[in-house]
């Protein structure tokens, strides 16, 4: 039975049933469970459950929001590293993707994890931003007064380096009716991801993402692949922003509507083929188009990246398990 998004969520699940919100960010689409006690063992055939589109409620991925200091007393590494990082970082965000396996970070999913902390009266971000915890660092969400969240990815690099600076690639991606792969960059962002230019937005629209691309060498961990096409700047209020069109094949899920970490890496991209390692003379500022939506990716002074986007709660309810 689902109850209004505005009804928090009872504070543990009770044996046998599961309390989940739904939420999405660009219609990237999560399911949330709030595991206040840090108790929960989400077991890899529990998160298929629960994000089946058929047989449970549906998602790109699943969320729990746990204590930090409960994860990291239970060794999770990312978690002590957190708290090391940042004490203040209270609650962690344990991301899944819909396969079950376990991904680093989420740049979608951080700002509908902060949503939901509001929601459940953990956060305010009227009073202050909010630090959580990932298993790629500690992100700083504020919300801007538009309602959008935005969130300090913090640093990013090439994992190819300057070689990759140099030539603009580092890798070849086959998409299922391509006649021969095409180069491509790879960029983390504390997850992995392969960017491809086009040259079109009908090329882009005409893709067929059904199979997962084709990534040489093959990435050690697998790789988010994201298909971009540049689409010019305009002017801001701060200066010129860049404007792009996006596709994503997440690892882990398949096509979806929207990638945070991918936008912020498509971004990233673009702007080291234009500019090299310094982005000179490129935009800092990108809007970045994806199919479920829009987001905003800045090169902030310091070096790390902020995405900004939308936050939604849907509904939330209780799963049998
Ligand atoms: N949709 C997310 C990324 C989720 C994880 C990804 N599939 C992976 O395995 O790295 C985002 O918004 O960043």
């Amino acid at each position: 039975m689902t109850q209004p998004a505005t009804t928090p969520a009872p504070a543990a699940p009770t044996a046998g049933t599961l309390a989940f919100t739904k939420g999405h960010g660009t219609h990237n689409d999560f399911v949330l469970v709030a595991d206040p006690e840090g108790a929960l063992d989400l077991r890899p055939e529990q998160v298929r459950r629960l994000a089946d589109r058929r047989g449970g409620v549906g998602g790109d991925g699943v969320i729990r929001l746990a204590p930090t200091a409960a994860l990291a007393r239970a060794g999770e590494r990312a978690a002590q590293e957190a708290l090391e990082q940042e004490p203040g970082a209270v609650w962690f965000m344990d991301y899944r993707n819909a396969d079950g396996s376990v991904a680093e970070m989420c740049g979608n999913g951080v700002r509908v994890f902060a949503a939901f902390a509001e929601q459940l009266g953990l956060a305010d971000l009227t009073t202050g931003p909010l630090s959580l915890g990932t298993r790629a660092g500690v992100k700083r969400v504020t919300k801007e007064p538009g309602g959008w969240y935005a969130v300090d990815m913090g640093a990013w690099f090439l994992p190819a380096g300057d070689v990759a600076v140099a030539q603009g690639y580092d890798a070849a991606v086959a998409v299922r009716g391509w006649s021969q792969p095409r180069p491509a960059l790879s960029v983390d962002l504390g997850n992995p991801h392969t960017v491809v230019a086009l040259s079109s937005v009908e090329e882009l629209d005409g893709l067929d993402l059904g199979r997962a691309p084709e990534v040489a060498p093959v990435p050690p961990h697998g790789t988010n692949v994201e298909l971009v096409v540049p689409l010019g700047e305009e002017d801001g209020p701060d200066g010129p922003v860049g404007r792009l069109r996006m596709r994503v094949h997440e690892r882990g899920v398949g096509e979806t509507p929207s990638c945070g970490t991918g936008a912020c890496a498509a971004a990233l991209a673009v702007r080291t083929w234009q500019g090299g390692s310094s982005g000179a003379g490129a935009p800092d500022t990108w809007r970045v188009e994806v199919p479920g939506g829009e987001v905003r990716v800045r090169v902030l002074d310091g070096g790390t990246v902020e995405l900004a986007g939308p936050a939604e709660l849907v509904y939330s309810g209780e799963l049998t398990l």
